[in-house]
């Protein structure tokens, strides 16, 4: 296997749906397969907060989240939870500035897809040395899921990352939907994650093809 190319990672991260079990009233597997049915490029599980399952539930809801992916060729990335995500073969994993380090969990994964979150030039220049094949740029709009998002910072930081010159695979975070997501791709991101706008949608089907047009029209 050989590490994933910037020009594919950019289409993976055109529409990238972040979900757990606690992020949604109805019947998550239900939401998933709306969200693929309605063309999401890419999955990550994160499982983590109030109400969140652990140990073998999570394990077990896990592995049917990712064959239902794998039905749809979407990829399925595991956030933080390393073990987890060598246990599953699954086909990345994300992670923070508080866990593991990019390096250590590079050498681990192997040439799976890696992506790291960042708040500012330091920690992106940090992340592509250790080995990120993309970032994630956020909060930037104002957002109910993350408790300890850091502060509010607009598409500034897309922007200002892309003038000095950080070109890896970038998607936009944080109280993002199918109103304010063009902003997102057009200051610099190859792309945008959602969970709210997707995961609480009356319709995650509808809401994720108005969410996939809006940034393919921007593209
Ligand atoms: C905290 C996070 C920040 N960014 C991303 C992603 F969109 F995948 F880059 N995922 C997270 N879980
Ligand atoms: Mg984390």
């Amino acid at each position: 296997m050989v590490r994933i190319s910037n020009e594919k990672m950019r289409e993976l991260l055109r529409v990238y749906f972040i979900m757990g079990s606690n992020n949604c009233k109805k019947d998550p597997l239900e939401v998933i397969r709306e969200a693929l049915e309605g063309g999401i490029t890419l999955f990550q599980f994160r499982e983590k907060g109030k109400g969140a399952l652990t140990g073998e539930k999570k394990h077990v809801f896990a592995k049917e989240i990712q064959s239902i992916c794998k039905k749809y060729n979407v990829p399925f990335i595991v956030n933080d939870d390393v073990d987890l995500a060598i246990a599953l073969d699954a086909d990345g994993v994300h992670i923070g500035q508080e866990d593991e380090s990019a390096d250590r969990v590079r050498e681990k994964i192997g040439d799976k897809i890696l992506g790291v979150s960042v708040h500012n030039l330091e920690e992106a220049r940090k992340a592509i040395a250790q080995g990120a094949d993309y970032i994630g740029v956020g909060p930037v709009f104002p957002t109910k899921t993350k408790e300890d998002a850091k502060e509010v910072q607009g598409t500034s930081l897309i922007l200002s990352l892309r003038q000095n010159g950080i070109q890896i695979p970038m998607v936009g975070i944080g109280g993002i939907n199918a109103e304010n997501a063009s902003e997102v791709v057009k200051a610099g991101a190859d792309g945008v994650s959602v969970i709210t706008a997707i995961s609480l949608a009356e319709s995650p089907f509808e809401s994720t093809k108005q969410l996939v047009m809006t940034v393919n029209e921007c593209l």
